[in-house]
Parts: C-alpha cells; structure tokens; sequence
C-alpha cells in the first residue's frame, strides 16, 4: 500500500448532487500538464474535440479522429487525481446508429479511462443516448450551438433566439435528458432558454455562451488563458495572457543563444574530479 492518502475522483452521483445547488466547474483539458494544473480547482475537465482547432490548427472540429480522443483522453486521466474526466465523441464516431456509438464509446472509456462521454445532438440522438446509458455509458449531451453542424448552420452562430429555434433546442434538452444523460453543455444562446431548460430536465445544465441561469459553467481553457488566439467567441471572458509570456519566453531565448550568453557555466557539466 502506498503511503499517500488516496485522491477519489469525482463520480457521476456526485455532479448530479449539483443539480439546483452549488454551481459546476468544468474547463477543457487535452493534455497532463495541463490536467494536473486545473484538477485541484475543477468538478470536470473535459476533452474536447475543439482540440483540432486549439492544438491541431484545424478550421472545424470535423476531420477530429478516435485516436486523437482516446490519446489526449488517456493523457488527461493520467494528468489527474480528483476531477471527472468526460471525452468528446469526435464526427462521424456515433451519428450512424446506437451499435456504432456503442462500440466507439466502449473504446474511448476502456483506453482512456474517462468516466464519460459526451455527444453533440437532441432529438435525433436521443435512441442513441438510451443506447449507451443502459449499456453503462455515461452520457453529457451538447445543444444549441453544436459545432459538428458547422457545415449545417453555416458558422459557429448562436442559437435559439427566435421563438421556432428555441423550441427546437427546448425540445432536444428534454429528448437527451428523458434519455438518460446525466448533464449536458447548453452552447450559444440566450438566458431565457437556458433557464427554462434547467428548471425543466434533470440532467445538469452546463452552460458556455448560455448565460448564469445553467447549473454550471464550461469554457476552453487556452481562451481564458489567453493562449488561443485565432478567434474569440464573445462568451470567452479572458483571465489571463499567456500568448505574451510564451512569446516573450521565446525571444529571450533566442536571443540568448544568438549572443552566446546562453548556456553559461551554470547550465554547463564540468569534468569530475579525480
Ligand atoms: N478555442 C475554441 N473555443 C471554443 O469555444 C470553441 C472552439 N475553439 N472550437 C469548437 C467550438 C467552436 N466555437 C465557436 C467558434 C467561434 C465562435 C464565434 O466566433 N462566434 C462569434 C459570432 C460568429 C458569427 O455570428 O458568425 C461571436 O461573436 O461569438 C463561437 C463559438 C466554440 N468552440
Ligand atoms: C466547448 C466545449 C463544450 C466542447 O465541446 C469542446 O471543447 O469541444
Ligand atoms: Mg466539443
């Protein structure tokens, strides 16, 4: 037995204790670095398929694989102690029916070792979310604005500010909850719709882009830390500006070592005595 006391992760029972009470943390994480940074403080750490665009430099989450989930899944797991690990289903991994989320959503908890996924969709994905609920998947749902319609919406747009897309999304919360997703990410719209959704489902609502009116609150994590810059959705609030710190970490090195200044003697082996 090891000496140090033992960290237990955060379950499913847990997050759902969160329901009406005290507010959902959860931010994204792809690799362990930055895993073991954000778990002390977080409820979740989510890997995102939005990994194509923050490390991969993709326009959309689209051409995002399994083996990328289940790689940075299992980084993430091993990165952390105490927070609930939840995987992105990348595009095409479940949208074709329930056996294929199945066998993909197997393949993503026992490599990884994530206590859950997540899937993009309502209504439509509903049969597929009871799929692999009774089958002991755990399911996060994501409505709203789903970036895998890319293509579909036309952009990365809000949703659900007209009387029609509300409904639509009002409805889609109701399928994926009534199907037994234990929490989803409400993406992209306004706070009425947010508030209507979290008093009517059971699942826990987490929002990005939804307003305070969700039982919690995600976001990417290089966004707030300033070192994602491409683009800036306006539900990004910043904490921080790393992009400069690295920035300026880099020229100093280089600098360094076009005057020769670096590697002085201290960062240098001398010969051993005798
Ligand atoms: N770094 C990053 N952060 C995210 O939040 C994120 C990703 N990547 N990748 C996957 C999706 C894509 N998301 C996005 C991307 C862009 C906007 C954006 O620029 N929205 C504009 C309005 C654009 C329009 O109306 O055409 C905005 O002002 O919020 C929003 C969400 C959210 N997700
Ligand atoms: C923005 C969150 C909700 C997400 O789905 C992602 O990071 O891929
Ligand atoms: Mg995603």
């Amino acid at each position: 037995m090891s000496a140090q006391a033992q960290i237990k992760r955060q379950t499913v029972v847990d997050i759902v204790a969160h329901k009406n009470g005290q507010p959902v943390v959860m931010l994204t994480a792809y690799t362990a670095p930055m895993a073991k940074l954000f778990d002390p403080h977080v409820d979740m750490l989510l890997v995102g398929d939005s990994l194509g665009m923050v490390l991969y430099g993709m326009d959309t989450t689209l051409p995002v694989t399994l083996e990328m989930m289940i790689a940075h899944g299992a980084a993430v797991v091993r990165g952390s102690q105490q927070a609930m690990v939840v995987v992105d289903m990348p595009f095409g991994s479940y949208q074709e029916s329930p056996a294929q989320a199945f066998r993909n959503a197997a393949r993503v908890l026992s490599e990884s070792g994530a206590a859950a996924v997540k899937l993009e969709g309502g209504e439509e994905m509903a049969e597929t979310v009871e799929f692999l609920v009774r089958r002991g998947v755990p399911v996060v749902g994501h409505v709203g604005l789903t970036p895998q319609h890319v293509n579909a919406f036309g952009g990365f747009r809000s949703r659900g500010r007209s009387e029609a897309e509300a409904d639509k999304i009002r409805r889609d919360a109701q399928a994926i909850s009534d199907a037994g997703a234990f929490a989803m990410v409400i993406e992209g719209t306004v706070e009425q719709l947010a508030r209507e959704i979290t008093a009517s489902v059971n699942a826990v609502t987490i929002g990005i882009g939804a307003s305070p009116a969700c039982d919690g609150q995600v976001l990417v994590s290089e966004d707030i830390l300033g070192l994602f810059t491409d683009f800036r959705p306006k539900f990004v609030k910043r904490y921080a500006d790393l992009a400069s710190t690295v920035s300026d970490a880099a020229a100093t090195y280089a600098d360094e070592v076009r005057s020769r200044a670096f590697p002085s003697a201290e960062y240098c082996f001398g010969v051993k005595k005798g």
